[in-house]
């Protein structure tokens, strides 16, 4: 049996398989309000259809100020939580488990008004820059993050994960690039850690389910972070009860990146060996045979598809096929799925 299909357990969570489908913002929220739409309505259950065993919806608010656009969705009041149920039940009735992205811009928000970071350093001339924030503004946005976990608890989703990668906030305050404070928030690795810390506790106190945290494991710039510098952090994040690591990288600071199929394959797998610790691969993996090779060589446990779904819904489908596996067809299909 391919190992793509290998079921999977996590905290008491079973998935029916290692394809996961990556967050991916939608921007399709109306009237800037961060609620569900058509879109996510006909999107996200699709792809449970198709097979995928877990889908991880798009990078979701936990405050307004931190909105990547005015059209993202939202998870900052309990306004949001009848919309995101709803994709969930329809999600979880089409065979997939179900996962929502906490996440928070910083600098990287495009919203009006004032934005916020750890240091007010603008991410290049085209985007605002950002106040710095006092540590009442860091106490209200650990909050926002176990608000946002309360209210997606409610909602019914199966795993959290915490979106600390891509140069959004989390990830500015652990990148000495970006975080540049002199108070218990910077300096050293211990400091520009605390902020995730703090979310990790303060989720932890409401949420007992699956746990994962998205990194960008290379800054790719001098004096930024390596996935060797990621494996002192994801050792504190073992200790505080996550489950796995999705692993990404770069967007921190405008960087050149080289771009090749698996491209972060090898910072999955590092982080994996050293921490030890559970990992999802991610980036330019679009071939059934590619993430055979990843999990049957121990280099990450989970394979994170992102543009291949917005391409075919039905990979896992295509794979099965071409792995030899033989997968459950949604019973209106069983004619075509052979
Ligand atoms: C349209 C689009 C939206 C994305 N939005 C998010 C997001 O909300 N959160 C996130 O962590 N990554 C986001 N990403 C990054 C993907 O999750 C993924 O890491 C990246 O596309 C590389 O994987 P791929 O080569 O399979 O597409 C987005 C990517 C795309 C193409």
């Amino acid at each position: 049996m391919a190992k793509l299909f290998e079921e999977f357990e996590l905290k008491g969570v079973h998935f029916k398989n290692r394809i996961v489908m990556a967050p991916m913002c939608m921007y399709q929220s109306d009237k800037e309000d961060g609620h569900v739409t058509d879109w996510h309505r006909v999107h996200y259950p699709t792809r449970a259809v198709g097979g995928v065993g877990l889908i991880i919806t798009e990078a979701t608010a936990v405050q307004p100020i931190g909105r990547i656009s005015s059209r993202d969705l939202g998870i900052w009041s309990d306004a949001h939580i009848d919309g995101q149920g709803e994709i969930v039940r329809l999600m979880k009735a089409n065979g997939a488990k179900t996962g929502i992205q906490l996440a928070h811009a910083g600098r990287k928000a495009t919203v009006d008004g004032d934005i916020q970071a750890p240091s007010a350093i603008a991410f290049n001339d085209k985007y605002k820059t950002p106040k710095a924030m006092t540590i009442d503004e860091i106490d209200e946005t650990v909050q926002a993050f176990q608000d946002g976990a309360v209210r997606a608890k409610k909602a019914g989703f199966d795993v959290i994960e915490i979106h600390a990668a891509h140069g959004y906030l989390i990830n500015q305050f652990l990148s000495p690039l970006t975080n540049q404070r002199t108070d218990e928030y910077g300096g050293t690795s211990e400091n520009r850690y605390r902020l995730l810390g703090r979310v990790l506790d303060a989720v932890n106190a409401v949420w007992d389910g699956p746990l994962f945290v998205r990194i960008s494991a290379e800054d790719y710039t001098d004096g930024g972070m390596t996935p060797e510098q990621y494996v002192e952090m994801t050792k504190w994040m073992k200790q505080q009860h996550v489950d796995l690591i999705d692993v990404s990288s770069g967007a921190v600071v405008p960087a050149q990146i080289p771009v090749f199929p698996g491209y972060q394959v090898n910072f999955a797998e590092t982080i994996k060996k050293e921490t030890p610790i559970a990992t999802g691969a991610v980036g330019l993996i679009t071939e059934p045979r590619h993430a055979e090779e990843i999990l049957q060589n121990g280099r990450a446990d989970f394979i994170f598809l992102a543009r291949e779904l917005l391409r075919n819904p039905y990979w896992a489908y295509t794979a099965a096929r071409e792995l030899g596996a033989d997968i459950e067809a949604p019973v209106p299909y069983d004619r075509g799925w052979i």
